[in-house]
């Protein structure tokens, strides 16, 4: 998308650009754009001095505590409290900011708020050369928007196409880098570009596209701290601290950055980073920053750089797809894909569609921890779903070096996240080997290290040991199971499924956590039984 060729039409025209050196800036292009750049600073409120150094106060506050790495999941969770705890009063100051660059309308979905802009948002797709005849976009309760066909779709036909110059990625806003030159993964790149074209609001030209984006999202950065709660104890919840922690230290670099480390930017686009300065100086809030990485989290897409210098390495950027990014998770297998020579991203039906039904496409092999943490959704028919338990060698175990050349031999890290599988595997031949060579007793590693090209054999189910290496190996697992099934304690499943069914509208975070719980135990569950019965044969 060319910075001379707006898409969008502006709600309000800017004044005429003023003069400088004695030349009328509208004979340039850049010279429009900053006077734009300028006005669309001068239409956000201004935090008086005593607010900012409140901020100030506060952000170095938060950047002490997020720099302390938490030694155990209690340590972990007083962090995240008191985190919260931080980044509500760091809310509540820059909410005359947050209330501009981000207004939230309610508390429930605002899927008929975004609808109402779908008519304008599918001209400019159209406008700008996307194809999805055989599509709409619809609302589907439980999913918000979505896709739907408004024909018969065949299996396989091509039902969507996405023009690169529609595609919004570093690449289309290189000049918004806030660290100059400075290299950071590409998920980061484009949160922060988000950010920019968020603050620039009616002056921007994704702006059309930026209004049919929900205004908030279920992911963790949402999430209250009772929310959070119901996670405690799960395979999801230290996932789920870190992601907060990591995102609010990031938005703690921007905010110090922008705010105690520079001198306030004029905005002059000549000199690299100095607009994405600019801008976040004016509208940079946590708010806003949350926003815009969840909007990254659970839409983004990979697609190749065209700026890589050489064909050999292709590299891949975050991007996010206009149009196709409203199509909603199911299983099946994935349909999209980048085409080089149209130069567009191109998506087929996974399966047939009736008209009238929902259009699915499926995201990729994801446990639905994973979804939880950084889609905001759990998929409850999720045939790739897993859930890792954390094992590792004691450091005052004198065997471990034993221990660590067999686990080398099988790749397997001596302290690493293995999984517990669904039904019919249970148990993951990483993890079942693991705990193998966890159990075994210094005769049984000395054999097994005399011939570590055999290693191999201790992922297989019907490995031959000795009963009580197999006996020690299963009441590990049956314990450990145990110990991660009692956070699901009877009355509180019972509570759970209650409340499942009495929960309203506005408690879609809270029906997404019981769902999660629900299927996390289900898979602990069946791995138990299925220790329980090895452990006795
Ligand atoms: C790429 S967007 C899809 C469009 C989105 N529904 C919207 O309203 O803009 C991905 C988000 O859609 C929702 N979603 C996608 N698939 C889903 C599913 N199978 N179940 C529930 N929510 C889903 C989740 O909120 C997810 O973060």
């Amino acid at each position: 998308m060319g910075k001379n060729t707006k898409r969008n039409k502006k709600t309000k025209q800017p004044q005429q650009p003023p003069q400088q050196n004695g030349v009328t800036a509208s004979a340039s292009g850049t010279a429009v754009e900053d006077f734009e750049d300028q006005q669309a600073a001068s239409l956000l409120p201004r935090l008086n001095g005593k607010k900012r150094s409140q901020l100030n106060k506060l952000v170095e506050e938060l950047l002490n505590l997020v720099e302390k790495q938490p030694a155990n999941p209690n340590e972990e969770w007083k962090q995240y409290e008191q985190l919260q705890r931080l980044l509500q009063q760091i809310m509540i100051l820059e909410e005359p900011l947050s209330q501009t660059v981000c207004p939230q309308i309610s508390d429930s979905p605002d899927d008929q708020t975004r609808l109402a802009k779908v008519e304008a948002f599918s001209a400019w797709a159209k406008d700008g050369g996307v194809h999805s005849e055989g599509l709409e976009i619809a609302i589907f309760p439980g999913y918000q928007l979505g896709l739907r066909s408004t024909r018969p779709l065949a299996k396989d036909e091509l039902v969507l196409s996405v023009p690169r110059k529609l595609i919004f990625s570093e690449e289309s806003n290189s000049d918004c880098r806030l660290f100059g030159k400075m290299t950071q993964a590409t998920h980061l790149n484009l949160a922060y570009d988000l950010v920019i074209e968020k603050i620039r609001g009616e002056f921007s030209e994704w702006r059309t596209y930026i209004d049919v984006l929900p205004a908030k999202y279920s992911t963790v950065l949402y999430f209250t701290t009772k929310q959070m709660e119901l996670l405690r104890g799960t395979a999801a919840a230290s996932l789920a601290l870190r992601q907060c922690r990591v995102i609010a230290k990031q938005y703690a670099f921007l905010y110090r950055y922008a705010h105690t480390m520079t001198e306030p930017s004029t905005g002059n686009r000549s000199h690299p980073g100095e607009r994405g300065l600019f801008f976040t100086q004016h509208g940079l809030c946590y708010e806003l920053y949350r926003w815009a990485v969840s909007t990254v989290m659970t839409r983004q897409n990979l697609v190749p750089s065209e700026k890589q210098e050489s064909e050999d390495t292709p590299k891949l950027i975050s991007a996010l797809i206009p149009y196709w990014d409203m199509a909603n998770h199911r299983q099946g297998k994935i349909t999209s894909f980048y085409a080089a020579v149209p130069r567009q991203l191109e998506c087929t039906a996974q399966e047939a569609v009736d008209a009238g039904e929902q259009f699915f496409i499926y995201y990729g092999d994801r446990s639905n921890t994973d979804l939880l943490v950084h889609n905001g959704f759990v998929d409850d028919y999720n045939l790739k779903d897993y859930v890792n338990i954390r094992v590792g060698l004691s450091l005052t175990d004198a065997l471990a070096a034993k221990r660590a050349s067999i686990l080398d031999k099988l790749n397997i890290r001596h302290t690493a996240e293995l999984r517990v599988l669904p039904a019919p595997d249970f148990i993951s031949k990483e993890l079942l080997a693991f705990v193998r060579v966890f159990k075994m007793s210094a005769e049984q590693l000395d054999h097994w290290c005399s011939d570590l090209e055999r290693a191999g054999d201790l992922l297989h189910i019907d490995c031959a040991l000795e009963t009580d290496h197999e006996t020690r190996t299963w009441q590990f697992l049956e314990d450990r199971l145990k110990l991660l099934l009692a956070v699901f304690n009877k009355e509180m499943q019972e509570a759970n499924e209650v409340k499942e069914l009495e929960l309203k509208d506005g408690q879609e975070i809270e029906l997404m956590l019981f769902l999660y719980r629900r299927l996390e135990r289900s898979i602990l569950a069946g791995a138990l039984q299925y220790a329980q019965e090895h452990r006795k044969v």
